[in-house]
């Protein structure tokens, strides 16, 4: 019996969705005096915060499965984004609604850690790539987990 014909190599790719969401916060360090508070973060210190629309792009990395055409379905994405991102942080105060961020300064870097935590748990093993968080047009930041291997 001859073998099965070989399996042609699997192809990945990386599939992106974004959202934005809209919230409210205050940069303060409880490690810091309201001296220092204000020295390190001065106007995102304002004790009665300040409000961002943030855009969040989440990449997920896989093969593209043979049979469905997809990474990851889009509609499934979807719906893990809105329970990890949208129903936790949009229209909140990060720093009095989001348990998380109670003793975590809410900077873009610790919402962008914050989101892959919430995401990872939803997502399939080792699937998520990267989440992109922008504060404000200008102010970008990217998290891809803790990694220990080169950037692929
Ligand atoms: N490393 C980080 N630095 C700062 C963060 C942060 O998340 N990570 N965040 C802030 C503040 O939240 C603040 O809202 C940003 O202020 P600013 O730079 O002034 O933002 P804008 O782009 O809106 O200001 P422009 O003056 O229009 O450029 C500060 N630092
Ligand atoms: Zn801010």
């Amino acid at each position: 019996m001859p073998p099965p014909p070989a399996r042609p190599p699997g192809r990945t790719a990386r599939v992106s969705r974004c959202l934005s969401f809209s919230a409210c916060h205050r940069l303060h360090s409880k490690s810091l005096s309201d001296e220092e508070n204000l020295k390190l973060f001065g106007k995102c210190n304002n004790p009665n915060g300040h409000g961002h629309n943030y855009k969040v792009v989440v990449t997920v990395r896989g093969e593209i499965d043979p049979t469905s055409g997809m990474v990851i379905n889009l509609t499934d994405l979807k719906e893990y984004m809105q329970e990890a991102i949208m129903e936790p942080l949009d229209h909140k105060n990060l720093d009095k609604d989001v348990a998380y961020f109670a003793d975590v300064v809410s900077t873009t870097e610790n919402v962008a850690v914050y989101i892959w935590e919430n995401l990872q748990k939803r997502l399939p093993a080792r699937t998520l790539y990267k989440v992109k968080v922008y504060e404000t047009d200008q102010n970008i930041v990217v998290y891809k987990g803790e990694e220990t291997t080169p950037e692929k």
